[in-house]
């Protein structure tokens, strides 16, 4: 905490309580979707699922409108729904509201938390992505954000990123905040480690489960060994 100035501190004024609990449950899955899918896709899910635990699962679809995804979002969040997986919605409040999703995942361009929570109510799941800023964090935590998600930390194909973040940051937030934090980009199980390590609460991850070899069970499977392990 020696590079956290008193305004950034400040913008807590839980900090000395939240820095005082420390407590935080292992690592957890966070599964996002591969950018484009069709109505077989929930069969690929089912077998993801089947792979090992997973805390959340993402409907990430880029390229078609709103309407189109709620025409394929009904299988899915009744997948979700039957093995307790929370389903989020990413980009739309609009969107995350018609479908009744568990939570969305707002970018920096995708809306206000606030006006999501407003929208949503108190149990909808708020996600924020942060890049690499600590100051974008401490304001989705104001704002009412229920995680932050830091990335990328590694190359990744399913994104265009012009932000590379480091395993430090994770560290700093734990630290810091109660907060679950998020981390996404280019994550597999060989590289995980250093984020399992150094604090994050949830790895998201799409194209190592989407493009394993052995199919998503596999590509699950492989991360829950890591997680089991850590
Ligand atoms: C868990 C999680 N973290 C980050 C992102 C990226 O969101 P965004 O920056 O809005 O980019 P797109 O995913 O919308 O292309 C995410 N979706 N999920
Ligand atoms: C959506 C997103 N935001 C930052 S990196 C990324 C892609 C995550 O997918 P992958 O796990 O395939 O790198
Ligand atoms: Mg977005």
């Amino acid at each position: 905490m020696t590079d956290f100035t008193d305004e950034e501190l400040a913008l807590d004024p839980h900090f000395a309580e939240q820095f005082e609990k420390g407590f935080r449950p292992a690592c957890q899955l966070y599964l996002i979707s591969p950018p484009a899918i069709d109505e077989t896709f929930v069969d690929q899910l089912a077998q993801a699922f089947d792979g090992g635990k997973v805390a959340a699962f993402q409907l990430r679809l880029k390229g078609i409108d709103d309407h189109a995804i709620a025409a394929l979002a009904g299988p899915i969040q009744a997948l979700c729904a039957e093995r307790e997986v929370a389903f989020i919605i990413n980009d739309s409040i609009g969107l995350a509201k018609r479908l009744n999703a568990d939570g969305v995942h707002l970018g920096q361009e995708d809306g206000d938390p606030r006006e999501a929570r407003k929208q949503l109510g108190p149990k909808v799941q708020i996600g924020v992505t942060c890049h690499d800023s600590r100051h974008l964090a401490m304001e989705a935590g104001e704002a009412g954000a229920d995680y932050v998600a830091f990335g990328a930390f590694y190359p990744t194909t399913t994104k265009e990123t012009t932000h590379r973040a480091e395993p430090s940051i994770l560290g700093w937030w734990t630290t810091l905040f109660e907060l679950p934090c998020v981390a996404i980009g280019g994550i597999t199980p060989d590289n995980a480690a250093p984020l399992i390590a150094a604090g994050a609460d949830f790895l998201a991850v799409s194209g190592t489960v989407w493009n394993h070899p052995e199919g998503p069970k596999a590509g699950v499977a492989a991360f829950a060994s890591v997680l089991d392990g850590a």
